[in-house]
């Protein structure tokens, strides 16, 4: 079948928030400590204790916000522990990922000074599980007030004097399960007190965001929508990239579920890996394109006016660890397989931008779906860090929203699209298209209507592969990266390409 792909331009009015590249970075394995946090004293270089190679790689992309400190660290973390000096810190244990010392040296002012260096929005992420009112009302008044207080006082006297800008606060996170194994109904009722003293002190306005639904578990969103979508600013959606469900699910018969960790779980692995693994990826990044329509349904009903957004904060592949790696530490490999559902995810999350506004991939650096790895002083970029640096051009674009017909990728009686596509204009009124080809085998010839944009040039970059499972290594750090796309010319109607087999390109037409 003939491929095709026509821009209704007329109907392009929705932005795509930047923030739907956004990061998500926990005090999980190696990501904080290692992967970003050295400290002072390390000969891997670093500004004031935050590394340079990984900062400067992170602005190349572009990173537009940051959550931290968590996951699930986030329900056990208290905030008190990580401020004053390095040395007078709690030393606790970070129970939830591999039982090791968490020694606070990363707190709250090395995190905004993470932000600062990278000029990226912090997303902070508050305790609900374990911690309590007040200590969430006081974190909030020791970053954002300015004035005479007690928490400004403290925060004067550990070296700062203004208080920081902080738009993005969550109240709390997968209340479902590590933050407390609630029900909805409970969460919703905690949301809406927690909530209440996230207070917005002075010109410093929070942007409130509630722990939101594990996959599709709809009957989560109904009742945090129904019972609290006047207090909240976003709700967020968490969904992993899997082959299949690795934990218990237990089913209440009033429509809520528990989730709990399976120690026995299997994944799969990240390198090794047949074709219906290729395949059940794939499908399962597609599997988005259905969780975010049906909970974005269930909002319309209470927020007809999309004033809620969906922000998917978590999401991104997750299989068996590295074999001898701490399996606690969720360090994984990265492919070509990565990078493509990451090309499909960001592909939906911008043609759904009028109610997704954010989106955070897990985790930044060593930690699942990771654009960066680090080995002591050296440092890669994986496929899926080229899949955010090519698709930084759709960061507040215009989207404009395509009609595609393709052909289907098939295996065992299964199929899915070949090609996924999403395109936007940006302020300089360049036009940006970002397909994906799914099928490991086959290249798509793909016609292009761009709906009467006058183009005069088109330039293009791919990332590509030879194999499924071809990544980056520390000895061979340059395997998989973009390169000119040459595959594409100017036509009548718009242009014309051959979408080589499991490839992620950008077009940009100007
Ligand atoms: O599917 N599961 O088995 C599963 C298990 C744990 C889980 O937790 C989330 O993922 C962790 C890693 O990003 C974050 O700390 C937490 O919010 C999310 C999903």
């Amino acid at each position: 079948m003939t491929n095709s792909i026509k821009l209704n331009r007329a109907a392009a009015v929705h932005k795509i928030d930047r923030n739907i590249y956004g990061h998500f970075a926990e005090h999980l394995g190696r990501c904080i400590y290692e992967g970003i946090w050295v400290g002072e004293d390390s000969a891997i270089p670093n500004t004031r204790g935050i590394r340079n190679d990984v900062v400067q790689a992170l602005k190349d992309m572009k990173i537009p916000i940051l959550r931290w400190p968590g996951g699930c660290f986030a329900d056990e973390y208290h905030w008190q522990d990580g401020i004053g000096s390095k040395e007078s810190r709690a030393r606790m244990i970070n129970t939830h990922w591999g039982g090791v010392v968490e020694n606070n040296h990363f707190g709250t002012h090395e995190f905004f000074d993470l932000c600062d260096m990278l000029e990226t929005e912090p997303y902070i992420c508050g305790n609900v599980g374990s911690g309590t009112v007040y200590e969430m009302q006081q974190w909030v008044e020791y970053m954002t007030f300015d004035g005479e207080s007690p928490m400004a006082d403290l925060r004067k006297a550990n070296g700062r004097e203004k208080p920081w800008n902080l738009t993005y606060f969550g109240v709390g996170n997968e209340n479902w399960g590590c933050g407390g194994r609630m029900r909805a109904e409970y969460y919703a009722d905690l949301y809406r007190q927690y909530s209440t003293y996230v207070r917005d002190y002075g010109d410093n306005a929070i942007y409130k965001i509630a722990a939101g639904p594990r996959g599709d578990n709809y009957h989560w969103t109904e009742v945090l929508m129904r019972e609290a979508a006047p207090f909240m600013d976003g709700l967020a959606l968490h969904y992993y990239t899997r082959l299949r469900d690795h934990s218990i699910v237990l089913q209440n018969p009033d429509g809520n579920r528990i989730y709990l960790k399976d120690p026995k779980a299997v994944r799969g692995q990240a390198v090794d890996f047949d074709e219906s693994e290729w395949f059940g990826i794939m499908k399962a990044a597609y599997f988005t394109e259905e969780l975010v329509a049906k909970h974005s349904a269930v909002m319309d009903k209470y927020d007809p006016e999309k004033k809620v957004a969906l922000i998917i904060d978590e999401w991104g592949t997750w299989f068996d660890v590295e074999p001898g790696t701490n399996p606690g530490f969720l360090y994984q490999q990265n492919t070509m397989r990565d990078a493509v559902s990451a090309a499909i995810s960001l592909n939906i999350f911008n043609n759904h931008c009028d109610r997704v506004r954010m989106a955070n991939i897990a985790q930044t650096i060593n930690v699942l779906q990771a654009v960066i790895l680090t080995e002591g002083e050296k440092m890669i970029l994986t496929p899926t860090y080229h899949v955010f640096e090519m698709f930084k051009v759709h960061q507040d674009a215009i989207m404009q929203p395509v009609d595609i017909q393709c052909g289907a990728y098939k295996l065992n009686g299964e199929e899915v699209p070949q090609l996924s596509v999403s395109a936007s204009v940006d302020a300089a009124g360049k036009l940006n298209i970002t397909v994906c080809n799914t099928d490991p085998s086959h290249a798509a010839p793909l016609h292009g209507d761009t709906g009467g944009f006058a183009g005069k040039l088109v330039t293009g970059r791919i990332l590509a592969a030879d194999a499924m499972s071809s990544h980056n290594t520390f000895e061979h750090p340059n395997r998989v990266k973009p390169e000119p796309f040459t595959g594409v010319q100017l036509t009548q109607e718009g242009f014309q390409a051959t979408i080589p087999p499991m490839s992620v390109v950008v077009l940009t037409i100007e």
